[in-house]
């Protein structure tokens, strides 16, 4: 099997995953890297970016649907809710995290830096999220992959940065982290999540879906169902998490404004038995209580 993917050193890690995934089930994979416009404009935020980070994944859906690639691996929470017909998800491989995590350049978490720190982010929804816990603190647009972070937060441009967990933990990065309490700071819908997208009714489709964590899949879907009935996209101060206990999922999802200042929440636990339609009346319910106009105040601020 041939697995496109990106070539930035996340995306390998990623796509490694899933080859020796297949691999130890006997199927032969190798990654194949695909040059995406987004490897090529890398200071711009991403909000600016046409297409935002989507733009990345439908680049490599091209080489799937001309056939150039079998499979591919992606973030999953950095893939399109609009998906184009002849691909679909075969496969989320189990999730390991979903938290966000700061780094600091001192070592002090995000509490305990002085009035006026800077905190290094390209996420709307991160940003507004320290505005509101850490009123105190500045944001400041950051770019570029991971150790491109890394490295800038110890050149001491940023007194701290924030990151999903789960980068770091693929790229086997082990260094001093605050890990965000998610009900606090509430992940991105399907932060953390590696899924392998293929065409349905090929073998490879059909190989890759051995690799399908099932509370993955049941998490993933209630946080995108979520975000898409909101029309959240990518760029919108909003957070989605799902977490199955049992024979229940708990689910807390968010809005924000830009300045952090206003929020729209809800939390519930929601049967396993039944989900879609309870996460449909969870994004109702946080539609209803301001997340409606909050997501077009957003979208409004950010397109000005
Ligand atoms: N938008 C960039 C992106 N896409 C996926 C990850 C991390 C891994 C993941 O969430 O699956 C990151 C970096 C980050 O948010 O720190």
């Amino acid at each position: 099997m041939r697995i496109g993917t990106r070539g930035s050193r996340l995306a390998m890690a990623q796509a490694d995953k899933v080859c020796r995934m297949l691999r130890e089930r006997g199927i032969d994979a190798e990654p194949v890297v695909i040059k995406t416009s987004g490897d090529i404009h890398t200071s711009e935020p991403l909000h600016v970016i046409k297409g935002g980070v989507g733009a990345f994944v439908r680049e490599i859906d091209e080489f799937l649907l001309n056939g150039e690639v079998d499979a591919a691996v992606h973030s999953l929470k950095d893939v399109p809710t609009k998906r184009p017909p002849g691909l679909a998800t075969a496969a989320v491989l189990r999730r390991e995290s979903a938290l966000d995590v700061a780094i600091s350049r001192s070592g002090e978490r995000l509490s305990e830096l002085k009035e006026g720190a800077v905190v290094g982010t390209s996420s709307t929804r991160r940003a507004a999220l320290i505005k509101r816990h850490y009123p105190g603190l500045v944001t400041k647009n950051i770019r570029g992959n991971v150790d491109t972070r890394l490295r800038k937060l110890r050149d001491g441009e940023y007194d701290a940065i924030l990151l999903a967990e789960a980068g770091l933990i693929r790229l086997g990065i082990s260094l001093p982290v605050e890990r965000l309490d998610p009900y606090e700071f509430v992940p991105s819908a399907n932060q953390g999540v590696i899924a392998v997208v293929a065409r349905p009714g090929t073998a490879a489709f059909e190989a890759a879906s051995a690799l399908n964590d099932f509370d993955t899949w049941l998490e993933t879907r209630v946080e995108r169902l979520i975000t898409s009935a909101l029309d959240g996209g990518c760029v919108v101060p909003m957070g989605a998490y799902a977490r199955r206990a049992g024979d229940d999922l708990d689910v807390v999802c968010e809005v924000l404004s830009l300045d952090g200042r206003r929020q729209a929440r809800v939390r519930e636990r929601i049967p396993v038995d039944g989900y879609e339609a309870h996460a449909m009346r969870l994004a109702e319910s946080l539609a209803a209580n301001g997340g409606k106009e909050l997501v077009e105040e957003a979208k409004r601020e950010l397109k000005g």
